[in-house]
């Protein structure tokens, strides 16, 4: 049933996760893709370590680069302080659909603005559509190669303060080599790497954190 991969993550979710409780609805995600499909959310592992993050930042504004069915969105929603606001951007209209449903389900929506388009044409519209500044952090999973053009579009639209944090999903599987050495060498940055496995599966993947410095 479900003709998409994310339609039927969307269609578990509705069933087996207590409405209102993002918690749950995060636990019914992995469920299915650990046990029914694999799917390319952050998982619980690599999860574990964006909540960290998401804590020690306590970001007033947060953008995700890449929503897919919205499981890091409702992770980093979850723990934002009262007032905070997360935009995330996901090409594909399919994809944003499920998200929203997801999202809904969770009671997560209202901290939440999902933006569909690509990340050239949507990146130097927020400051404007937000009325903001710059991001305090930055959770980047979305096409390998875009990481890289993306965080240098972010740097020139003025959108990183000394302070930004980006965290980067899949650094080692499938890797983004460019944007790691981008950020591991470039003065701008103080890089570290964090090494776990990759979702559901026991294959090494890693997470780097770059703080921007301006
Ligand atoms: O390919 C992977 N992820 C690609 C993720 C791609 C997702 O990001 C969206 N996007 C693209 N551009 C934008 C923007 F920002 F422009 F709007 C948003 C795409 O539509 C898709 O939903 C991946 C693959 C594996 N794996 O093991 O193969 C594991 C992972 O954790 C992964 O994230
Ligand atoms: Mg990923």
């Amino acid at each position: 049933s479900g003709q998409s991969r994310p339609m039927r993550i969307l269609q578990f979710v509705q069933s087996a996760a207590a409405p209102g409780d993002a918690n749950s609805a995060i636990c019914a995600v992995d469920s299915y893709c650990a046990n029914v499909e694999w799917a390319m959310n952050v998982g619980d592992k690599k999860g574990q370590i964006l909540d960290a993050v998401v804590l020690a930042v306590r970001p007033r504004w947060v953008l995700e680069l890449g929503t897919y069915c919205g499981y890091s969105t409702m992770r980093i929603a979850r723990l934002l302080p009262p007032g905070a606001r997360l935009v995330t951007l996901e090409m594909n209209q399919h994809y944003a659909q499920v998200a929203k449903q997801i999202l809904g389900h969770a009671g997560l929506d209202t901290q939440v603005d999902l933006l569909v388009g690509a990340s050239s044409a949507l990146i130097p519209q927020l400051k404007k559509k937000f009325e903001m500044e710059t991001f305090d952090l930055i959770f980047i999973d979305h096409w390998k190669a875009s990481y890289l053009p993306d965080a240098r579009l972010l740097e020139e639209c003025g959108l990183l303060a000394p302070g930004t944090v980006l965290l980067a999903d899949n650094v080692t599987c499938p890797g983004a080599p460019d944007y790691l050495q981008y950020v591991r060498n470039s003065p701008r940055y103080r890089s570290e790497y964090f090494p776990c496995q990759l979702e559901y599966l026991q294959v090494e993947d890693g997470m780097e954190k770059s703080v921007f410095l301006g």
